[in-house]
């Protein structure tokens, strides 16, 4: 009898597995970290063969783990950190270069040369982002233009390439499926999402050939089954989302306009926006969420650099906490930052103001000013940058959004989680459970094969652990809002 789906969730530092039962319990979890490479500063790679090693690994002892029975197991998702790109060889199966990770920056002069040769807007309107070193497009052209031998391999039809959900898939079925899905192929710069495929015209630009890349896929059908050797049984591999996606998909943001916001070292905010790929207007990302029975969803992306990130700064940096989660008590213990403001731009500021030389600033100091009003500041900044983006949003689908769904490690934060809701004058609700990626890879396997029979169906396994009203005291608020613009503006001036 078939009890269970397995969701691999394969992030950025660590590969994991989770085991749900029909009513989205976790049954099991294993979890392993890998090596993390930096072969140069701004330079970012992941040994692909370890993340398919302790990504099957986990997979067998999250099994294990609980005696589960393989028969037991309806299907497989996959859910993985995105634009992170793989170069192999087609007969031996091993990686050429070490996978380039999204974090690597080794290509943003190629990308400037992109954009001073006018090539922003045609990129922009074909695959809905931005030239940027993020994507996998240019980071694949620099494999192929530095190591040797590669390009004449790659033109002789001897290569392949892969986001990590492609690598995981092609190594699962025993090397007999090229695949990824629209979601994983909407973060490669390769892809165009108005006519759902690969763009000769964008190939051609990156000098990629087309025998490279895998069939491009729905997020949910049954892409094959699994023949390695970890597992004894064929087992269906039948949904797979980019990380992001799949946390939409697991917060259930399946109608036009809902949004959901991840807070992790960063956040990523999505809203569904329908079956449209509209272009934004104001710096947001257009991006595919996912295909199910023909049906396209496409959403709105945009990203905080720096969130519970610059709660790590105050632990290891200023040391004024010991761990992320005494920044709470601290923070709750003045009434608010007395005019101080924080804008942890470490690393630039994302979404919607692109600033790449805007730095870390605090504003607004005194002889009164004490750890607490620090720590109380740099939770305003994460919900103030959230709603930069969900302003951005509201704008560009000119729309006020009703509620915002949340998930991640920094939402067990309640003194952040009310403060985001009063900021942006917006519910904000955080559901049971919270593992939301690996659950929308789940949903998605699962409705695959049956095991879930419709979505209506799964939104009843999805509920809310708390809602966060508005605040009434919006004069207030608002005042402290205006303090924030203020903040940033002197921080562009400053980085002028
Ligand atoms: N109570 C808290 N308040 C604010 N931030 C927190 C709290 N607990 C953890 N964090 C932050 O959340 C992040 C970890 O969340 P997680 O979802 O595991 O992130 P990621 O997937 O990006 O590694 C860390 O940056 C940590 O500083
Ligand atoms: O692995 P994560 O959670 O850091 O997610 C990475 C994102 O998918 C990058 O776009």
């Amino acid at each position: 009898m078939k009890k269970y789906i397995l969701a691999l969730d394969q992030g950025t530092t660590s590969s994991r597995a989770i085991v749900f039962d029909k009513k989205g319990n976790i049954k099991s979890i294993a979890q392993k970290e890998f090596t993390q490479i930096f072969p140069k500063p701004g330079w970012v790679e992941h040994d692909a063969l370890e993340i398919w090693s302790t990504q099957a690994g986990v997979a067998a002892e999250a099994i294990a783990m609980k005696s589960i029975e393989m028969e037991e197991i309806a299907a497989i998702g996959i859910t993985n950190q995105r634009e992170t790109v793989v170069v192999w060889d087609k007969n031996t199966g091993k990686p050429i270069y070490n996978a380039i990770v999204w974090q690597d920056k080794r290509t943003a002069d190629y990308c400037d040369e992109l954009k001073v040769a006018g090539k922003s807007e045609i990129i922009k309107e074909k695959t809905g982002l931005v030239i940027d070193s993020y994507f996998s497009g240019t980071k694949v052209k620099w494999i192929l233009d530095n190591v040797e031998g590669a390009r004449k391999k790659a033109e002789n039809g001897e290569l392949l390439l892969g986001t990590i959900d492609s690598w995981l898939v092609w190594n699962f079925s025993k090397k007999q499926k090229h695949i990824t899905d629209v979601s994983n192929a909407s973060r490669t710069l390769l892809f165009n999402i108005n006519t759902m495929s690969w763009d000769d015209e964008l190939l051609e630009l990156f000098t990629i050939p087309k025998s490279m890349l895998p069939e491009v896929k729905q997020s949910s059908e049954i892409y094959g089954h699994t023949k390695s050797s970890f597992f004894d049984c064929n087992i269906p591999i039948a949904g797979i989302a980019g990380d992001q996606q799949a946390a939409l998909f697991g917060q259930m943001c399946t109608k036009k306009g809902m949004v959901k916001n991840t807070y992790g070292t960063g956040c990523f905010m999505l809203m569904n926006i329908g079956d449209k790929p509209i272009v934004s207007k104001n710096n947001l990302l257009t991006t595919v969420a996912w295909k199910i029975n023909g049906k396209t969803a496409y959403a709105f992306e945009g990203s905080v650099f720096i969130a519970g990130a610059a709660v790590q700064w105050l632990r290891d940096g200023l040391k004024i906490i010991r761990n992320s989660s005494e920044v709470e008590a601290l923070a709750k213990s003045v009434e608010d930052s007395d005019g101080v403001y924080f804008v942890p731009a470490f690393a630039g500021l994302g979404a919607p103001h692109w600033n790449q030389k805007a730095q870390g600033t605090i504003f607004g100091i005194t002889r009164g000013t004490t750890d607490a009003h620090i720590a109380r500041a740099t939770i305003d900044a994460i919900a103030y940058q959230s709603m930069d983006i969900l302003k951005a949003m509201e704008a560009d689908a000119e729309t006020t959004i009703k509620e915002l769904r949340v998930d991640g490690g920094a939402t067990v934060n309640n003194t952040l989680m009310q403060f985001q809701a009063d900021v942006l004058n917006t519910k904000t609700i955080r559901p049971k459970i919270v593992e939301t990626t690996a659950m929308g890879a789940a949903f998605l396997a699962g409705l695959a094969v049956g095991f879930w029979e419709s979505e209506e169906e799964i939104k009843k396994i999805w509920q809310i652990d708390e809602t966060y009203k508005p605040s009434k005291k919006r004069e207030k608020i608002e005042e402290n809002i205006k303090g924030w613009y203020k903040a940033i503006a002197a921080l562009e001036y400053w980085a002028k």
